[in-house]
């Protein structure tokens, strides 16, 4: 047999990967990651823990007699070639649907097609294959309850068993590069507070939290100041070190409102891919074409004084840490801080989208777009413009005993040992809100109105 190579991008994993179970089908295997374009484009943080997943799937293989192969540049010119020093034919990758990665694999194919070698896409990185669920009509849901419901209707596959022999041959290649240089020092800080990566810790977090935490979900997962409340697995799935499939096996069959719960929030990652794939400018354009009247601020001195979390505003400071020390921020303070963003500091939502693409360890292209537009307004199923959080009453509810807002706002969080010693921040420095609420919440409203008025 020829052999096949397993095209290894967003789905650091043996188990439930229909890929790797393909190629493994098709003779050996060579377990290919390429430092390509699509990859260098995404966010520091996000690399960055692409990275670690990749160096521990890489010590996996080792321990199974196999390695990752990696190889530089654009997969149209180097596939081919690799797949001609290997007598392959055939590359297996997961299907990842965001609109750089769509368009990189279709020159891939044409360029593969052309060498006589077959580029299979298979599904995995989501519940259902992407595009699936549809209306009566045949069209994309923009609801998400019935989007949910349509979902569990056509029945979640089960997970890709993982194949009992797998014939490893790695090919010569470099070792994976730093794949993100460019974190300088916050790398260090993230690596101390970061959870541990790889198949493995994925599996052991999952099943830590079934075993006690889940039954408390509904009730848990907002208190912020509560660590521990919600699965902590968001890094994991946007890497591919879990599949969704694998955490839905598990949760589907119990009962009680925590499981339950659980299983809608993985529908809101389901949803979000099932917009991105219907509407691929998802990241980019308005939803809703009435918002390009809105008139957001520019990118101004109150959006950096947010992005480098220093707007007076307690709890907003306090996430924005979280986020730079940890590459993850709670989903009650997400809300909060892109919420004043978008209101009090009337920014464009593509501005906080685009810092959290930098920040986020779990940075999912389809999830981080359809939250922000959520939160602005913009998007469906959205929360309406004039609800506007009060950053101080969410902090009393969600936070009432301050340990959260404590730990991240105090000097020794890390944040001023992670942040460029360019921003020159005094840990010491009493800051004062860049903006009264009530003042930025009116200064929101009159906007939204002027929007109406403008229609
Ligand atoms: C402005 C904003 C931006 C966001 N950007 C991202 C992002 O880039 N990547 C990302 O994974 N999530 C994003 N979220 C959603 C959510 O905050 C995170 O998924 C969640 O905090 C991850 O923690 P967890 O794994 O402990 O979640 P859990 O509460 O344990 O939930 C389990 C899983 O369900 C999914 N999920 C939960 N809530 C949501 C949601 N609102 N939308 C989509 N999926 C959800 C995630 O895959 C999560 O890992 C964003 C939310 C907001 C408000």
């Amino acid at each position: 047999m020829r052999g096949a190579i397993w095209w290894v991008r967003r789905d650091a994993r043996l188990a439930d990967n229909a890929a790797l179970a393909a190629a493994a089908a098709a003779g050996p295997v060579t377990a290919v990651v390429l430092v390509e374009p699509v990859l260098t484009a995404q966010g520091a943080a996000t690399r960055w823990r692409l990275g670690r997943a990749l160096a521990t799937l890489d010590a996996d293989l080792r321990a199974r007699g196999g390695a990752l192969t990696v190889r530089t540049g654009a997969p149209d010119s180097v596939l081919p070639a690799l797949a001609a020093e290997l007598g392959a034919a055939e590359v297996h990758a997961l299907a990842w649907p965001e609109p750089r990665r769509i368009a990189a694999d279709e020159a891939a194919r044409a360029a593969l097609d052309r060498a006589g070698v077959r580029l299979v896409l298979h599904d995995g990185a989501t519940l259902l294959p992407p595009g699936a669920v549809r209306n009566a009509q045949g069209q994309p849901f923009k609801v998400q309850s019935a989007f949910a419901r349509a979902a569990r209707a056509l029945g979640v596959p089960p997970p890709v068993r993982m194949p009992a022999r797998i014939d490893w041959r790695p090919a010569p290649g470099k070792p994976l590069p730093d794949l993100a240089p460019d974190m300088n020092r916050g790398a260090t800080v993230l690596a101390a507070h970061a959870r541990p990566a790889g198949e493995a810790a994925a599996l052991a977090q999952l099943h830590a939290f079934l075993d006690g935490p889940v039954e408390d979900y509904a009730a848990s997962r907002d208190r912020i100041d509560r660590p521990g409340g919600t699965t902590g697995l968001s890094a994991a799935l946007a890497v591919g070190e879990i599949g969704p499939r694998t955490i839905w096996a598990a949760v589907a069959d119990r009962p009680g409102s925590g499981p339950q719960k659980l299983l809608s929030e993985l529908m809101w990652r389901e949803f979000a891919w099932s917009l991105l794939v219907a509407r691929p400018d998802l990241p980019t354009a308005n939803f809703r074409p009435e918002w390009d009247r809105f008139p957001w601020q520019g990118d101004g001195p109150e959006a950096e004084a947010w992005r480098r979390a220093v707007t007076g505003i307690p709890l907003v400071d306090a996430g924005l840490r979280e986020m730079f020390v940890t590459g993850t921020m709670h989903n009650r303070v997400r809300m909060v801080v892109a919420s004043v963003l978008c209101k009090h500091l009337l920014t464009d939502w593509r501005v906080g989208a685009a810092w959290f693409d930098d920040c986020l360890t779990d940075w999912d292209p389809a999830s981080n777009a359809m939250n922000w537009q959520w939160v602005a307004g913009s998007g469906p199923d959205a929360a309406p413009y004039f609800r506007v959080f009060n950053p101080d009453l969410q902090a009393q509810k969600f936070d009432p005993t301050g340990a959260y807002r404590s730990r991240w706002l105090s000097p020794g969080s890390g944040y001023f040992e992670a942040v460029p010693r360019s921003w020159r921040l005094d840990p010491s420095a009493r800051l004062r809100p860049v903006i009264g609420l009530a003042e930025g919440r009116a200064r929101a409203l009159a906007a939204l109105a002027q929007m109406g008025a403008a229609g």
